[in-house]
């Protein structure tokens, strides 16, 4: 048997990568079209085939439609990124305030994801010694949701620049339901071929053979065939 028996066929495997490379975080790009039932059960199919700690599946969806609702987010988030302006002084001050951080009211469906930390008991197998990891697997669920819906041709945008405390008394959520991501979904004019973030000078991508470390921390990737298949950024592109 040969190691690539399991591999999927070319095609799925170009788009699987596809999916990685150009999904984007959308903000000024939603259309208000209304995506179609069967399309956004697929994707909360999709985030609901994340991995969990102890297979908890420690996530709930608030699918979010109201116009009253989604205004009272939108509130919150006016005053949290006030709040964040005024940490970036100079020019990253003036750039920060000119960024689109949010599409809340522009896109025709929000949804909340959010994590509860009382499912399955107190002791969750493999969440014993780190707590955190229920809020890990709610993270997974998003990026699926994700990613699949860059396949759908829906554009998704995190708003974390939202007080959780109002957030949750908003949405009614009991007290042990935590909102992990608060989410914007919609058909899009377009995908940015890259990062908003990066097209409007915020911070560019790092190279990923300086974030690749040799056996410990801070002992680089001696030059060798990883290390130069990694700056093959060709092969991530276009994968064989
Ligand atoms: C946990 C978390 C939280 C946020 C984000 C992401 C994640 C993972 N991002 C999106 C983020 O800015 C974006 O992913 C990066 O800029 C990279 O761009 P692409 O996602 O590749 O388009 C984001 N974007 C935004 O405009 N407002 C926000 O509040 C947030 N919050």
């Amino acid at each position: 048997m040969s190691t690539s028996d399991n591999r999927f066929s070319a095609s799925e495997r170009h788009g699987l990568y596809r999916a990685i490379r150009e999904r984007r975080d959308v903000r000024s790009q939603f259309l208000p079209d209304p995506i179609p039932p069967a399309v956004l059960a697929r994707l909360l199919q999709a985030a609901h085939h994340a991995p969990s700690v102890g297979f908890m599946q420690p996530w709930d969806f608030v699918v979010i439609e109201s116009r009253e609702v989604r205004e009272a987010v939108r509130a919150i988030f006016e005053r949290e990124n006030e709040k964040a302006a005024e940490r970036f002084s100079g020019d990253k001050g003036v750039l920060y305030r000119r960024l689109k951080l949010e599409g809340i009211l522009e896109s025709p469906v929000n949804l909340c994801i959010t994590c509860d930390r009382s499912r399955g008991g107190p002791h969750v197998l493999g969440r014993n010694t780190i707590l955190e990891t229920d809020l890990f697997s709610v993270c997974l669920a998003v990026q699926n949701l994700w990613l699949a819906a860059r396949a759908e041709g829906v554009g998704v945008g995190w708003v974390s620049i939202l007080d959780q405390g109002e957030l949750a008394k908003t949405l009614q959520l009991p007290q042990e339901v935590y909102p992990v991501a608060y989410l914007c979904l919609g058909y899009v004019s377009e995908f940015l071929s890259r990062p908003e973030l990066e097209a409007k000078g915020w911070r560019a991508r790092l190279p990923l053979h300086e974030l690749v470390h040799r056996d410990v921390w801070g002992q680089p990737l001696e030059a060798g065939p990883l290390e130069t298949a990694i700056r093959d950024k060709g092969a991530f592109d276009k994968p064989s």
